[in-house]
């Protein structure tokens, strides 16, 4: 079934019980919609905070969506300018076109079951780079989450001085992102392929283990940070990556993400901002609980549901060992 896509646009919204089958995606929503925690409310409801004013003589665009991470905004050590009572929510509720623009992205991915390995359920986001349309939509959106959750002004810049983009996806967008944000942008590689001095994070990841890598001097002290890749999963890519940044002395103010494959909960690792365009894979979510007990989450095989919570599990906060 792995050379059989599916898209959101041609699915009924859940109900299959397996990934053997065209998935169940519900609805277009920001992640912040239904997994906004308790304890953080949206940081977009607040007033701006006087961090993320726009520097004088910076250009650029701006960008859109906002969620929580694992623990408060004004507890996250790299975001600690952002109260927490500024921190989760769903910008797009209150902001229909961010809302037209991600329903417009969402069905332009598409799913793979049992790729890259069985049991996982691969979301294909090639086609929004295929087309130029759908290319400028997704830029469109981003830009529009970050002016909002960074209350950046129409038309002006945001406070942002490095976007980092995590090896290969997140290369795809980053740079793009950061000239329109007016920040610099700086890659987190795989191992072996930056040259001069590099620390080193390995972590576990939805499918597997790697290593994450990045040159010694990408970023100077007190730089504020956003993070960007394409997918959320375990959260284990995304949390190395931010112990290499905070290693650098980095303030790392926010990750963004396109897509967040809630039922995961790999926002539980990030220890800053998370802010999502989309949700993916929902059906999973209601079952989290039973999947922690043991039992089969909607939309994938019992291997991968096995794999998937041992790895969150083991994981907790700490994903990422850093070796400078
Ligand atoms: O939250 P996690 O469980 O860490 O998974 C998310 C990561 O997995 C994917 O990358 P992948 O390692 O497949 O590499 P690629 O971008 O080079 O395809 C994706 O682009 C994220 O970086
Ligand atoms: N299910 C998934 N689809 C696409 N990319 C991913 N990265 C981690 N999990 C993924």
């Amino acid at each position: 079934m792995s050379g059989t896509p599916v898209s959101y646009a041609e699915h009924p919204a859940h109900g299959h019980p397996a990934n053997t089958e065209p998935t169940t995606q519900s609805t277009d929503r920001d992640s912040t919609a239904s997994h906004q925690p308790a304890t953080n409310p949206d940081p977009t409801t607040g007033a701006p905070h006087p961090s993320f004013h726009p520097p004088h003589g910076k250009t650029g665009g701006s960008i859109d969506d906002a969620a929580q991470g694992g623990q408060s905004a004004a507890s996250a050590s790299g975001a600690s300018k952002l109260p927490s009572n500024e921190i989760s929510g769903n910008e797009s509720s209150s902001n229909p076109k961010l809302a037209s623009l991600n329903s417009t992205l969402k069905n332009g991915l598409r799913q793979f079951p049992d790729f890259p390995q069985k049991g996982i359920l691969f979301e294909d986001i090639m086609p929004l780079f295929a087309d130029h349309t759908l290319h400028s939509t997704l830029i469109q959106a981003l830009e529009l989450k970050i002016a909002q959750v960074f209350h950046t002004p129409p038309g002006e810049s945001s406070d942002v001085d490095i976007v980092v983009g995590l090896e290969s996806r997140g290369f795809l967008f980053g740079p793009t992102l950061a000239l329109r944000l007016g920040a610099g942008f700086v890659p987190v590689r795989k191992p072996g392929k930056l040259p001069g001095q590099t620390i080193k994070a390995t972590f576990k990841k939805e499918y597997g283990e790697d290593v994450f890598e990045m040159q010694g001097d990408a970023i100077k002290k007190g730089q504020k940070v956003v993070i960007v890749d394409d997918i959320i999963a375990t959260g284990g890519s995304a949390a190395a990556a931010g112990e290499l940044v905070r290693t650098l002395g980095g303030e790392l103010v926010g990750y963004v993400f396109m897509m967040e494959l809630d039922f995961l909960r790999g926002r539980e690792k990030l220890d800053a901002p998370v802010y999502t365009l989309l949700s993916g894979q929902e059906e999973a979510l209601a079952n989290t609980d039973e999947a922690l007990d043991g039992t089969l989450p909607l939309g994938r095989t019992t291997e991968s549901a096995e794999e998937a919570q041992r790895s969150v599990a083991a994981d907790g906060g700490a994903a990422a060992e850093v070796r400078p």
